[in-house]
Formats: C-alpha cells, structure tokens, sequence
C-alpha cells in the first residue's frame, strides 16, 4: 500500500498504478538532494516545506501516513468487523484511488495529460525522502513537533500505520512528497478571485476532478491547490467498468447519485465559504454558485413542480477534455426522498463500499438508497466511455 524504499531508479515508476492518470518521479538527475529551508504549512495530511534543488526553490509537500479511518478506505468505508488493516492487498485496491498522497497524484496526473496545468501550483514530480533527508527534515525542524504516523490531531502512539507494511529489507516505506511551485495563500477573498475560483471548479469538474476540498485556506496564487480529498475519473465511486462486469443493473445504478452528491458538494463548499467570509469581515461579495447562496434550499435548487435537482458539471462525461465541449448542466430527475436527503445542503445520498472477488462494489445492504434506486430504474444513467488520452 505505501511503497518501499526504491532500490534503484527503475522503481520509480509513474504513480499510482491503478487505472487512469499518474504523477511521474521528479528528476533528481543524480543522488536525492534537498536542502531545507523553511517550514510553510500543515494540513490534516501534510508538512509543507520551502526546499531548494538544484539550485531552485520549490514547495515539498510530505504526506502523512494518515489514520485508516481518515481516508477512503476500507476502514473508513466498509465499518464492519472485518479488519482489512494489516492485508496490504485490500488495502492497495482501494488506496491507489484514495489515499491522500494518491489522489493528489491522480489529480496532478489528469491536468498534465490534459495540458491544464494552468488550473493550480504546477506540480514536478513525486518523490520518496530518503532515509537521510527523513533524518535532516525532522532535526531542523523538531520544533514544529512533526508527526508523520497518523492523522492530524489524532496521532498514532507507535509507529504502527507506517510500519506494518515494511518491504523485505525490513525497511520502513519512505515519507512520500510531491515537489510543486512555491506560491503565496492569501486571507482576502474579492470579488474577481470568487469567480475565477467558481470557473475554476467547473473546469477541474469538466475534467472528471471532484471532491476539491473548497476552502480559502486551500487557494495558493490564486488556484485551489491541495487534491489530497479529490476524486479523479476514473475511479471506483464512478466507473462500474472497474467493477465485476457486467456489474448487474441494480448496483450500477446505486453509483451514480454518489458522485452526484460530490459534484454538488463542491459548490455547496464555495458557497459556505463566500457566506463565511461576508459574515467574519462585513463583506458583500455576492459570487454564488446556487442561488443565493443558498445551498441546497429546496426552494432555490430544486424545481419541486418537476421533481428535478440539478448540479453544474457531469464529471463523468469529462467535457474539459473534449475538443467540442457541451457546457450542459447536469440534471436529474428526483423523488422526493432524495430531496430529503439533499436538503440542508449537506447530505446526498452516499454509498457504502466493499469488496468482492477483488473488486470495489457498492454494498447493497448498507446503501441508505437501495430501495429507492431499485425501485425506480429511471435513476439509472450509464457511465460515459473515458477518451484515451494517449491518441
Ligand atoms: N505550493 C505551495 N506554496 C506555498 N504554500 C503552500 C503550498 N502548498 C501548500 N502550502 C501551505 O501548506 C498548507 C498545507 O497544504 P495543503 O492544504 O496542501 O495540505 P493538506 O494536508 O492536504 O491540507 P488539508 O487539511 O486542507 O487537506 C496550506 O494551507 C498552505 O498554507
């Protein structure tokens, strides 16, 4: 699940290897060499550090080896007696799509081979601190009191979550990192940067990037800029292809008003964040995705006489990546227990996960929806096939 220390260059191959994008290895041209300047951030998975390389100054973004119950999982997913913790297989699966250090590489994979790099912080590559770097960084900045092994706030009392899944040399898999322009956060959201922000979002949707964590703590330079939360297509929460095929029409069905839930999210998130600042700094910025700001208020997002709910992108059919681009919002039919589910703005319907046979399926016992989407197969819509990005 996490990598072992690479013996050689050939084991840095583009990460990670589940299907879709995948972040390349920076290139050290030589033995890893990073000089430490200065500590710039925290987050709930990550020190963000000012280093030199060769010469040139660069954000380093190391990642925590976060709580099982933090990211999504097994653990965070499945929440029954099993425990998957200590079988690297199962945890692998589902790690390569969301473990934090992994989907920011999906998503840092996704702008490359699209050429959207322009959308946030560039991004040159991951890296795997070595063993002596791993030393340097932790005495120069024991002041900081830094702890890989766990999740912020909620440490870890051993070495445990890193250390259960050592390679044959007994060796502890590396802090992973990924090296990014160093930019500058800001405090002050304006009018101008709530619309270049709320375009923004649209265009990662259109390229099948959700889950983007929408926060002014997240905007360096301008860009939202951590993707340790996103989704990137494809992805098991989206694509029935990775699961059993054909994934029988009733779980096929469940999957889609999850990610629904997601797309929407993310503008339910902008808009808490532009309320947020009004009320703390008497602002009067009026960017609003939904109307009003209002989240998911029936009375603003849905039509009630038509029984539709609507979110701006359908991520799935990854518009941003085509030559002609449909900008079509994505509307769905509803009943009325999944406007109960979306009202309040922060619900929606989602799914619980397991695995079978190797596969990520939806678990139809634990799906508070199953009933509703069996019972009415017009819920149904079919996954787009993904362009192949190489042609
Ligand atoms: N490229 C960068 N340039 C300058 N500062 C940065 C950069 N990337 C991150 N930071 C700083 O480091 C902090 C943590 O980074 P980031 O939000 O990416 O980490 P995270 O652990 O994924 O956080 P979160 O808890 O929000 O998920 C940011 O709030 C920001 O202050």
């Amino acid at each position: 699940m996490y990598p072992n220390m690479p013996e050689s260059d050939a084991d840095l191959v583009p990460l990670p290897r589940c299907d879709g994008p995948k972040l390349k290895p920076f290139k050290f041209n030589g033995p890893q060499k990073i000089k430490f300047l200065d500590f710039v951030g925290e987050g709930s998975h990550s020190y963000v550090f000012k280093v030199e390389i060769h010469g040139k100054i660069y954000a380093l973004k190391l990642f925590r080896f976060v709580n099982d119950e933090d990211w999504d999982g097994p653990v965070m997913l499945d929440r029954e007696d099993r425990d998957f913790r200590e079988d690297a297989q199962i945890m692998n699966i589902f790690a390569e799509y969301s473990e934090p250090f992994y989907c920011e590489c999906r998503a840092y994979g996704r702008l490359k081979e699209t050429g959207r790099e322009d959308l946030t912080v560039k991004s040159f590559g991951y890296i795997f601190l070595n063993e002596e770097h791993e030393r340097i960084m932790m005495k120069q900045f024991g002041n900081h009191s830094l702890y890989f092994n766990g999740s912020m706030d909620n440490e870890s009392s051993d070495e445990w979550n890193r250390c259960r899944f050592v390679g044959k040399d007994e060796r502890a898999p590396p802090i992973r990192g990924i090296v990014k322009e160093l930019g500058q956060g800001t405090e002050n959201l304006t009018t101008p940067l709530a619309k270049s922000l709320l375009k923004d979002i649209k265009e990662f949707q259109r390229l099948g990037i959700i889950s983007l964590d929408v926060a002014l703590r997240q905007v360096i330079n301008g860009k939202l800029s951590d993707f340790s939360q996103a989704i990137t297509i494809p992805h098991y929460r989206t694509n029935p292809e990775l699961n059993p095929n054909p994934l029988p029409p009733k779980l096929a069905c469940l999957i889609w008003p999850d990610i629904f839930s997601f797309s929407s999210r993310d503008y339910w998130n902008f808009d808490d964040m532009v309320n947020e600042w009004n009320e703390d700094n008497n602002g009067n910025i009026k960017v609003y995705a939904n109307p009003g700001g209002k989240g998911c208020d029936p009375k603003h997002q849905y039509n009630l006489r038509k029984k539709t709910m609507y979110t701006f992108v359908d991520p799935r059919k990854l518009e941003g990546v085509k030559k002609k681009r449909k900008r079509e919002m994505w509307v769905i039919q509803a009943d009325e227990d999944m406007i109960r589910r979306f009202r309040g703005g922060r619900g929606g319907v989602h799914l619980f996960w397991g695995l079978r046979d190797g596969y990520i399926v939806p678990k139809i016992g634990r799906c508070p929806s199953y009933k509703i989407l069996e019972f009415r197969p017009t819920f149904c819509s079919p996954s787009p096939t993904l362009p192949n990005f190489t042609s």
